[in-house]
């Protein structure tokens, strides 16, 4: 198969970004997320470092939950029935996301405590 061009390869991945968005509730949560980090960026005035911090970390959680989306439809397709080896894929893939996410909490707890106390 031909390669395409790099402008199509870009639109095609903007699209898998719109779908999720449209079709996965907590990858519409996780965007809801990083809008309140970005509200707080600005009110509070994070500096260059940490808000640096902030756009890694919740960054880092919507590429896991796209990644997760990606081995979950992977799998539906592999395996449509019940199957222990799918619920292991299934399982460790969605905890690559809550430890993700527990890492961006922690984050989140370290950088605004010193803006609000
Ligand atoms: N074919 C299967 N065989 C065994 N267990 C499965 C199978 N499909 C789903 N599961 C179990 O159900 C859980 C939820 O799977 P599902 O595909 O519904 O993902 P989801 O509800 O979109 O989850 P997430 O919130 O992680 O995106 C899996 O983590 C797994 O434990």
């Amino acid at each position: 198969m031909r390669k395409p061009p790099f402008y199509k390869s870009f639109l095609n991945s903007i699209s898998g970004v719109f779908w999720m968005l449209k079709s996965e509730r907590n990858f519409q949560l996780e965007i809801l997320g990083l809008i309140l980090n970005l509200f707080l960026i600005v009110f509070l005035k994070l500096n260059a470092t940490d808000t640096a911090l902030i756009l890694i970390v919740s960054f880092a959680v919507l590429s896991l939950e796209i990644l997760n989306t990606a081995a979950e439809k992977i799998c539906d397709v592999v395996q449509p029935e019940f199957d222990e080896r799918i619920k292991i894929i299934k399982d460790i893939s969605a905890g690559a996301v809550v430890l993700m996410s527990f890492a961006a909490i922690c984050t989140g707890i370290l950088v605004y405590w010193k803006y609000i106390f």
